[in-house]
């Protein structure tokens, strides 16, 4: 079984629809070229687009279904979306696992037993805080991952969550994933520093629509 390696590199594959690069074919691309680079592993959004990355790589693949209102529980909130990247080719499922209410009414740990028993697959949990990163620890989370830090309470910083990797890593048995606002070498030797076991790293790699603004907004005004 193919699992998350300590010291792994993971790139997130995921572009959304108001995205040129929207779809299967892209994220497959991306997906072979962050192999090509190293990855250690990819994340990936949609049985879709998880499908098509399985056709063409390897490496562990981190699924999830992003569902709903993303104000709320979005990230793979239902055992049914986790069966589905699975079933897909997802060695391992992400979910929100913040205290928000769940739409389904079912509890964190119910929805985590169900993927170990039912699925075989370990389970990421997306948190967005050390309380979040406990709980889902005790439900039964063999990752926890810092995916929602400053997506829960209206203000997004510019950096990743580097304090919260630390407190996670200080508190917690389970490996801690640093993920969110990583784009430089020196966000990934920080959140190594703080105990991260593995690094996710999305928009810098793989949105270069994003990356253009980026430097199109560094541009000296004319
Ligand atoms: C908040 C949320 O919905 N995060 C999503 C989780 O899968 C993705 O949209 C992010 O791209 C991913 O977490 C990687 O983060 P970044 O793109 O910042 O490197």
């Amino acid at each position: 079984m193919r699992t998350l390696a300590p010291g792994s590199l993971v790139v997130s594959c995921q572009a959304g629809p108001e995205n040129p690069i929207h779809g299967p074919a892209a994220m497959a691309l991306m997906a072979q070229a962050a192999e090509a680079g190293g990855a250690g592993a990819i994340r990936a959004n949609g049985p879709d687009d998880i499908a098509a990355i399985r056709a063409v790589t390897d490496l562990p693949i981190v699924g999830l279904h992003k569902l709903g209102d993303p104000a709320g529980v979005f990230i793979t909130p239902t055992y049914e979306s986790a069966a589905g990247v699975v079933a897909a080719g997802a060695d391992l499922v992400a979910l929100d696992a913040t205290l928000r209410p769940r739409p389904d009414g079912q509890r964190l740990d119910q929805q985590i037993a169900r993927i170990h028993d039912e699925l075989g697959v370990p389970v990421m949990a997306d948190v967005d805080s050390l309380d979040a990163g406990l709980a889902a620890q005790d439900a039964g989370a063999d990752f926890v991952a810092t995916t929602l830090s400053g997506y829960t309470d209206g203000r997004t910083p510019t950096g990743p969550d580097i304090d919260l990797v630390r407190q996670l890593a200080a508190r917690l048995a389970c490996p801690i994933v640093a993920e969110g606002r990583i784009r430089t070498p020196d966000d990934i030797r920080a959140v190594c520093d703080a105990g991260a076991y593995a690094v996710v790293v999305g928009t810098a790699i793989t949105n270069p629509m994003e990356i253009t603004a980026r430097l199109v907004g560094a541009l000296p005004v004319r």
